[in-house]
């Protein structure tokens, strides 16, 4: 099973420290949740992680290894990501975007197979997307391109997934779809969400970034009390727990800060 650490990240981008020392972990198919307000350095702490940035200190293991030591390829097989914003301009096939993901299994050159195209016609059933396979990405609606990145990443195979804000578009059963999907294949997941009742019903634990700064960690229910909710978000809340035991965050209008 796959095992993920930062530890003592810090990141400063134009004399400003974004990361102030911030170490988190996750492994052993846990899903881990890294919710907080805007701004505070969730992406920024999540692109250190999948590459896209260099911490200025601090590093990123995975399974203990330095991720310095794992060619962009190596990595690409352990860990997918589904990032916040997608930018296509480009004219690919649904098809062909999620064929991308299987390119970190094969050599330089090398043509797809059958069992590349099967891996990527189950991931886009999986997400509901295989009617979609021969469209244009481009002309895909918001969510229905949130859907075909996550089958790349389904079909990237890999034990780890990375999340940044994945239901950002989705309408309220695509976000319970995408989050179900994500938590049957009890992979190792790390994902920041800013729905606090979405945090409440998938992760096992969560990690809250405040000020580029990790101010709290632990169990949903344990960390987000009506206290801890108030002083990070600056809103009132009201806490319920439903007859199935599930935690639910309640507000009403023009009660924050
Ligand atoms: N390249 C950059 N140059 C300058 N500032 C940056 C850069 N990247 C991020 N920041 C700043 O760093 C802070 C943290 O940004 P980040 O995107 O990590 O926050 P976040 O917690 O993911 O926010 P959100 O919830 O709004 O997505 C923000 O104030 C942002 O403006």
């Amino acid at each position: 099973m796959m095992q993920i650490r930062a530890e003592d990240l810090k990141m400063n981008i134009g004399g400003t420290e974004i990361l102030k020392g911030v170490s988190i972990g996750a492994g052993d198919g846990g899903f881990i949740g890294v919710i907080g307000p805007n701004g505070s350095g969730k992406s920024t702490l999540l692109k250190c992680i999948y590459r896209v940035l260099n911490p200025t200190k601090g590093e990123v293991s995975l399974n203990g290894k330095p991720l310095h030591t794992y060619s962009f390829k190596e990595s690409a097989r352990e860990m997918a990501v589904v990032a916040q914003h997608n930018y296509y301009n480009f004219e690919f096939s649904v098809r062909d975007v999620v064929l991308m993901g299987r390119s970190p299994h094969k050599r330089a050159m090398e043509r797809d197979n059958a069992e590349d195209f099967k891996i990527v016609d189950e991931a886009l059933e999986k997400v509901g997307m295989l009617p979609f396979k021969d469209r244009s990405f481009s002309t895909l609606s918001g969510g229905e391109q949130q859907r075909v990145i996550l089958a790349r990443a389904l079909a990237q195979k890999t034990n780890c997934l990375i999340l940044d804000e994945p239901t950002n578009h989705l309408d309220i059963k695509y976000q319970l779809q995408l989050m179900d999907i994500v938590k049957e294949l009890n992979l190792t997941v790390i994902s920041a969400v800013h729905d606090l009742n979405i945090a409440t019903m998938y992760c096992d634990k969560i990690f809250v970034v405040k000020d580029g700064n990790i101010v709290a960690f632990g169990s949903p229910a344990d960390v987000l009390t009506k206290e801890f909710i108030k002083e990070i978000y600056e809103v009132d809340a009201e806490l319920l727990t439903d007859k199935n035991g599930l935690l639910h965050i309640l507000y009403s209008p023009g009660r924050y800060a």
